[in-house]
């Protein structure tokens, strides 16, 4: 990888509050890593005040173990590019805006620190409507620790069966595989969600795009779902009570 194509990013120097004004996009010398970081911004939609006040449609949070690369996943999505040098996460939240289906969606991306303990991890599930759980393909324990992290999305998310898309990471270290593609795909049918194995890395094919696409997908398709039965629900009640007053004049 050439130098200038090197890219170096510190969690550091992102907004951590997700109203604050955005950066602007752009190269920045980082003293710690000599490289040039990149400020990470769509500035030209988030500049817009009618935009920036405008409240996200779809809010999505990455967990998974230390390591196994939710901030390079969630850069890649974002700027399409692979981040090589990096501190470990505290917290970031990130705004974008995508074109999907030919519809536009404003979404909050919540990279969650790895290891963060399990009242900010209920407080962040509380927070989103649709998640990914990642594991790295190359260690085992992340993947084992992907079936308590969706125990503890059911036990916190009511209604259940929240938005889900489960996602191997770094298929491009096949050579020191340690989960096989079946297994992530045994587990996804059996959490009921999509599955994608990809690489932050190496990302030819847009397979990390399409995972957070069709987690926007399925979140817009339960809210719409949940608006249709909520405005059914009402519907019933404002019939039942007509129904009711009737009643008590005929009789
Ligand atoms: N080869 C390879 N390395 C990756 C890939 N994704 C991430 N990495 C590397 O894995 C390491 C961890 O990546 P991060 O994105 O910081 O992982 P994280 O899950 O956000 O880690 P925490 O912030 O500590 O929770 C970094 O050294 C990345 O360069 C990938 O797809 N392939």
């Amino acid at each position: 990888m050439q130098r200038q194509d090197c890219f170096a990013l510190t969690s550091h120097l992102f907004p951590r509050n997700p109203c604050s004004r955005f950066w602007k996009s752009g190269w920045v010398a980082d003293p710690r890593t000599r490289c040039a970081n990149y400020l990470l911004c769509d500035w030209s939609f988030w500049s817009t005040p009618a935009v920036m006040a405008k409240s996200p449609e779809v809010k999505l949070a990455v967990f998974g173990r230390a390591g196994v690369g939710k901030s390079a996943l969630v850069v890649r999505f974002l700027t399409r590019r692979f981040i090589w040098e990096y501190d470990p996460t505290l917290e970031s939240t990130y705004r974008h805006q995508a074109t999907i289906d030919d519809e536009v969606v404003a979404m909050e991306i919540l990279d969650t620190a790895g290891q963060e303990d399990m009242q900010q991890k209920e407080s962040h599930m509380r927070w989103g409507d649709g998640f990914v759980i990642v594991y790295d393909i190359t260690d085992r324990g992340s993947f084992d620790e992907v079936g308590p992290l969706r125990g503890l999305l059911e036990d916190v998310k009511k209604p259940k069966n929240v938005p889900l898309v489960l996602v191997g990471n770094k298929a491009d270290l096949d050579h020191a595989r340690q989960v096989g593609t079946e297994e992530g795909e045994r587990l996804a049918a059996e959490m009921a969600c999509a599955f994608y194995e990809c690489s932050a890395c190496a990302d030819e094919r847009g397979t990390v795009a399409e995972a957070f696409h069709e987690l926007c997908r399925e979140v817009r398709r339960r809210k719409a779902v949940q608006g249709k039965t909520r405005r059914r629900s009402s519907t019933t009640h404002v019939k039942q009570a007509i129904n009711k007053m009737l009643t008590k004049i005929s009789s």
